[in-house]
Parts: C-alpha cells; structure tokens; sequence
C-alpha cells in the first residue's frame, strides 16, 4: 500500500510531556493519521540562524514526523507576514486587515519552494501527498516543476471567499491559482468549493463534468466539501472520564449552583470574541435576575502573538473583561473568567461536559472543532446547549440542533443565550440527540477516508461506467454537484 505523504505548515509531533497543540489542524491531521503509514512533514515551530538543511526526524510506530527549522527572515516573511496578514484576513473575508508587502510574498514562495524541496527529496513514486492550509498553496506547482506525477491533494481548512474578494490579493492567480496544480482541492463547506469553482472560472478554467472536475489549461483539477471533524466516539469517552477527575469536579464546585456558559477560541479576530462579550454583557444589563446564577469562562490561549493585530485585539479584550467584572461582578460573584491559558483537550473535554451552554460565534471560520467537541463531549440525558455562529464552517452540519446565530448582531446573541440557559430538558435532548448524530456519523475518519478516495487515480471508461451510485466512494453532493454539505451528512 502507498505511503500518505502530509505536509502543513505545523505538525503535532507526539510528545506525552507537551501542551496540546490549540488549533484545529493540528488535531486534525493528527487524528486522521492514526492507523495509517506516512510521514508528516512540516515547520519545527523553531527560528535557527539558517532553515534546517535537513529535517528532524522522530518515528512512532507507522509514522514518522519530519520538521525544520526557519530562519528569523522566513518565519516573519512568510508566516506573520504573507500567509497571517494577508492569506489569513483576506479569505476571513477581512480585506481592510490586509497588510500586504512584496518581500512577505517572496518569502512565501522562498519557504513554499524549501518545503517542496525538501518533499522532492523523500517522497517516493508511488507515495499519496496531502497537502494542507493557506501556509502551503504554491507546493504542487514546485512538485510538479521537479518532474513528481504523483496524486497529490490540497485541504484548505479556512474558508474560501467569493472571487471578488480573492481578486484583491495582489498577484492572486499566482497564490491561490497555484491550487489548481493539484489532482483534488478540498474546502470546508460547499460554499467555500463554490466560491472556489466561480474563481477558477475567472482564471478561464472550465467545468468538464458535474463531480467539480475542471479543465484549466493543460492540466485537471478536481473540487470537492470534506467537513473535517473529530474522532467524536474517544472525545466522548474522554469526556465522560474527565467528569470523574478531582480536577474537573473541583472546577464545578468552583461554581457552585451557577449555570456555566464556556467559550473556547484561540485569541483571534476571526473568533468574534469582543461582540461575544458585548453580547454577554448585554444580557447581564438586560436580565437582572441572572446575576449571581451564571458564570461565563472564556478560554482563549494567545495565537501569532507577534502579528500586530493580534497583540492589540489581545489588548482590547483584557480591558473589555476587565470593564465587565468591574461593573456586574460582586465580592463573592465574578461574572466572566477570561483565561490565556492553554489547556490539554482532555481538561477541555471536562470544562465542555460542565457547561450549560457553548458559545461559538466566529465571525468567519473554517470549520470550528471546539463546536463539535462541544457536542461529542455532552451528557445525552442532560445535555448543554450549543449557540452557534451562522458563519461558522460547522453551521452547515449543526443548524439541526444549535441556536443559529448572527455574531454581528448583539442583541439576538443576548436573546439567544437566555433561550439557551432557560431550555427546558426536552428540547435540549432532542437538539443534541440530531447534532450527535450528524458528528458521530461524520467523523475525522470519514473526512480522512472520502478526502483520500476522492484522490485516487481516475479509473479507467469501463471500470467507471460499471460502478453504481451505491458503491461510488464520494457523494455526489460532495463534489461540485448541488446543496450544502448539509444535504448528505445530517441523517
Ligand atoms: O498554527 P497557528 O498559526 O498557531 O494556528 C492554529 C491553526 O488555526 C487554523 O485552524 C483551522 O483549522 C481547523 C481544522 O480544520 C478549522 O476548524 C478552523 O476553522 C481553522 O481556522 C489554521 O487554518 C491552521 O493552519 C492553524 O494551524
Ligand atoms: O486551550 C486549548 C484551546 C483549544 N484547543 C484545541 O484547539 C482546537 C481548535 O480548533 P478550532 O477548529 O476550533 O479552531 P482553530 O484554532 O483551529 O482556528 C480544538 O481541537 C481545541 O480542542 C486545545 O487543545 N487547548
């Protein structure tokens, strides 16, 4: 069997001593590695006087992880720079963050090409290369350049905007037209393969059949919706043991008889966390009878600290949860607990198990796992209450059970989670039984699975028309052909 070849910009290399790593890719990639044989190739997360001229290799079991290190010029360049104030706000649909530098884009490229060399020196014929995120767009086209024919896919795990806003990154055909260098192109939701679709058109591209495959100069690209996911059966198990832990049971005594509302983002501002805590402190302005009986913890490990509008959302947020405590908090009630901290995902598991109600209102997201662990990790005879952002990757999946919301519009918000801290258990049961459904049927391994089937080799005309809709490996509705990604996952 051929190897999986990843390649992403961060790797999880398993070190029982460490932190978990607090993003979504990360996680994922990890759990959709498990069982398989591969290497992973990536950034080291370390700076060196030069980048590494070869990697670090560690093996466990069927894997083996191989990173490098960057030097100083190419991580500002290529990661803060290019891939996080330019990449990261324009397909966040945020144009007016942008700040756009032509060494940044240079960088880009430079790193792209020293990551694709590096691949070119190990991969073999026959290996399955996965690339993933914004960080490593142009790598097939290097690839390709150095003579590899082999399959190689692209995930994107953050949204893809419609063209118009792509064609505002300067030089965008050579970046994001770069993807169709790939055999497949994966995106989050159907919305963002659209988009993706419509913009390829603009780059003269042509559909050539009605499962997203299209004809672009001399080459084919295919373009598909896997939602990623999470190993939704072990998070529950995690959850259901974390509950049981002195830990866990002296944070809920720590509350006392109080509802638990819990937000778990990284510090960005794509996660809409100030209108999260306007909208918090309108209901706490508007419902009276409230104080005392809730207590919001707000999780938010800081994230690209360097890049400066991180360090000033991080800035306006501490003194936003600071304001809020001063006015509603009491000797004996703090109303919001707003940590930095970086937790394990088993203390998450705990913490999500414990509360009332999630809050995930991102004013732009990829996908947003915390929302999908949120729901693994619920007791089903009395489950919380998950309040969601209508812009979140995972609204599409989870609208069958979580209260929708609009994160710009503060006042619904407000209504929204006094709905959710007043939802009589009933209806809090049927909404997480139909989420739970969808979760535990699409989970991390069939978004490995139909990823990878989806990137094998065409087969030939006569093994092709004799392939029924039944056996196909891929949904139609999952490559370009109609609906939402909602339309074959929601059971
Ligand atoms: O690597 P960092 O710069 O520290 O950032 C962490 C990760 O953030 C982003 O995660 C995305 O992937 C998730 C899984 O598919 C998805 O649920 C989420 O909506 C995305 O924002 C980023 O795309 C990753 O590359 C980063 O590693
Ligand atoms: O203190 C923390 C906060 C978050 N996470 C994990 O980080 C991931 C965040 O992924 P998500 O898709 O929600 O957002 P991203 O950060 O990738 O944009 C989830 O699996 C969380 O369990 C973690 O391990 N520890």
């Amino acid at each position: 069997m051929s190897r999986l070849f990843v390649v992403s910009n961060r790797v999880a290399i398993p070190d029982p001593g460490s932190k978990a790593a607090a993003g979504g890719l990360a996680v994922a990639v990890n759990a959709a590695l498990k069982g398989r044989s591969g290497v992973w190739f990536g950034w080291s997360g370390n700076i060196a006087e030069e980048p590494s001229a070869e990697p670090t290799i560690t093996r466990k079991g069927k894997l083996t992880y191989a990173v490098i290190d960057l030097k100083d010029a190419d991580f500002q360049e290529y990661y803060n720079g290019f891939a996080n104030r330019v990449l990261w706000p324009i397909l966040h649909y945020r144009v007016d963050l942008a700040e756009f530098q032509r060494s940044d884009l240079s960088g880009y490229f430079r790193v792209n090409e020293i990551f694709a060399d590096h691949v070119s020196k190990t991969v073999a014929k026959d290996d399955v290369v996965w690339v993933h995120d914004y960080h490593m767009m142009p790598v097939a086209r290097y690839l390709r350049a150095r003579g590899h024919t082999n399959r190689i896919g692209f995930f994107l795990h953050i949204p893809m905007p419609p063209p118009e806003l792509i064609q505002a990154l300067p030089r965008h055909a050579e970046v994001i037209g770069a993807l169709s260098y790939y055999d497949l192109v994966g995106f989050q939701t159907a919305t963002d393969r659209d988009n993706f679709g419509r913009y390829l058109e603009t780059l003269g591209a042509t559909a050539i059949d009605d499962d997203g495959l299209y004809q672009i100069g001399n080459r084919q690209v295919r373009i598909g919706a896997f939602p990623v996911s999470i190993e939704t059966d072990a998070f529950a198990r995690r959850a259901r043991h974390a509950t049981r832990t002195a830990y866990i049971k002296s944070f809920r005594e720590s509350l006392g008889s109080r509802k638990l509302i819990l937000g778990v983002d990284r510090l960005d501002y794509s996660k809409g966390i100030p209108q999260r805590l306007e909208a918090y402190e309108t209901l706490l302005r508007t419902a009276p009878e409230w104080h005392d009986r809730m207590t919001f913890v707000q999780i938010t490990p800081k994230s690209r600290t360097q890049v400066p509008e991180y360090a000033e959302m991080d800035r306006f947020i501490s003194t936003k949860a600071g304001q809020i405590n001063g006015l509603y908090g009491d000797v004996a009630w703090t109303p919001l607990r707003y940590v930095n901290k970086t937790y394990s995902r088993s203390a998450l598991a705990g913490f999500y198990r414990a509360a009332n109600v999630g809050l995930v209102t991102p004013l732009r997201d990829g996908m947003n796992l915390v929302a999908k662990e949120f729901v693994a990790a619920q007791d089903p005879e009395d489950p919380g209450v998950l309040v969601l952002s209508q812009f979140a990757g995972a609204a599409p999946e989870l609208s069958n059970g979580a209260l929708i919301v609009n994160p710009h519009e503060i006042e619904g918000m407000a209504m929204a989670l006094r709905r959710a801290l007043e939802m009589p258990l009933d209806e809090r049961r049927a909404r997480h039984a139909r989420m739970m459904a969808v979760v535990m049927q699409n989970d991390i391994d069939a978004w490995a699975r139909l990823f990878l089937e989806a990137l094998e080799p065409p087969k030939p005309p006569s093994a092709r028309s004799s392939a029924t809709a039944e056996t196909s490996p891929v949904p139609p509705a999952l490559l370009r052909g109609g609906g939402p990604a909602s339309n074959w996952i929601q059971v």
